[in-house]
């Protein structure tokens, strides 16, 4: 047993195949306890979305955790949505058609759930948020209490002083909905934002995914059926020999955070014209002339270096086990 009490999270998902190699990763690390999945579109539809956070529960025998639905549009209410299918595949899982789950998700929506588990264990509840952030930006309306109660926000999301993937200026998370993602870094919560100026030095090679395969272990094994669509997509893409390990870096931040560096500072997220999207840090070094959008802004973390050979061991080890 951990010597000290396991961290409560909650996976805000769409998953998406970073998100279940992150999912089954939290299940199988000790020092946090998963009290919940909420999900939301990005890498696939709210809907299918739902369905494969059920199903990834069925798949690891863990249909002991509740599934909350999130929203189905963006926090303006906006319903073009950016799907990632070309990412992730049209199902968000390789492409393997798997069978319907037979579990359901909560009489509850996303934002509730949050606002439920942040009131009964105040300060106690991490969200880890691998999509667009509208689920906890409705939190936060929701709830004016709910930046103060919850714990701490770990997001994949932004692009810090590099170039986005989904244009120069936007990384995907932040693009799918910026109204939100700026509610989120300006609620006063306790915010760690990991960028892909961070994943994106983390990449599962061809050979690591070889070694999963030589796993007999059942994520591993699940996993290697599922990887393929992401690998050929990080080939074109990128032409890189192996996949950057976005969500999984996000979910080993949150579960020891001596596994990154970050800086403080404000930031505020574009949501307008061809730089929408876009995430700008203020280190708050230079005192401006005028006040600024970020002057009185609260401070927030991003992650600016990762031990990359120390995120895939892990990611490794225990998804092999
Ligand atoms: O090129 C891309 N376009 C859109 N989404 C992507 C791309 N690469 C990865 N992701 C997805 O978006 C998040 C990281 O930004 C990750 O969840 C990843 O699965």
């Amino acid at each position: 047993m951990a010597a000290t009490e396991a961290k409560k999270i909650i996976i805000d998902t769409d998953p998406g195949i970073d998100d279940a190699m992150a999912i089954f990763l939290a299940l199988r690390s000790p020092e946090v306890e998963v009290i919940g999945l909420t999900t939301i579109y990005g890498n696939v539809y709210t809907t299918l979305a739902t369905r494969n956070a059920l199903h990834l529960l069925e798949v690891a025998g863990r249909t002991d955790i509740p599934v909350a639905e999130g929203s189905h549009v963006t926090i303006t209410k906006g319903t073009k949505l950016r799907i990632a299918d070309f990412v992730h595949g049209a199902d968000g899982l390789g492409n393997q058609n798997f069978p319907p789950p037979k579990g359901k998700p909560i009489d509850m929506s996303a934002s509730a759930f949050l606002v439920e588990q942040a009131n009964r264990y105040p300060g106690k509840v991490t969200v880890v948020a691998l999509g667009p952030l509208t689920n906890i930006a409705l939190a936060i309306e929701l709830d004016p209490s709910f930046a103060k109660n919850i714990g701490q926000i770990v997001l994949l999301g932004g692009a810090f002083a590099v170039n986005g993937n989904v244009n120069p200026a936007a990384e995907a998370n932040i693009f799918g909905d910026p109204d939100a993602a700026d509610i989120v870094f300006t609620s006063g919560a306790d915010v760690l934002a990991v960028g892909i100026n961070v994943t994106h030095q983390v990449v599962l090679t061809d050979a690591d995914r070889d070694k999963l395969a030589s796993s007999t272990g059942k994520f591993a094994q699940y996993l290697c059926k599922i990887l393929g669509v992401y690998f050929s997509y990080h080939h074109d893409a990128y032409g890189t020999k192996g996949v950057y390990l976005h969500d999984p870096t996000a979910m080993l931040a949150a579960i020891n955070p001596s596994l990154i560096t970050h800086m403080e500072g404000a930031v505020r997220v574009q949501t307008t014209g061809i730089t929408r999207g876009l995430t700008i840090l203020y280190n708050k070094k230079k005192r401006f002339a005028e006040i600024t959008e970020w002057s009185d802004q609260p401070m927030v973390k991003v992650a600016v270096t990762v031990d990359a050979p120390a995120v895939v061991k892990l990611v490794m080890e225990r998804l092999m086990d």
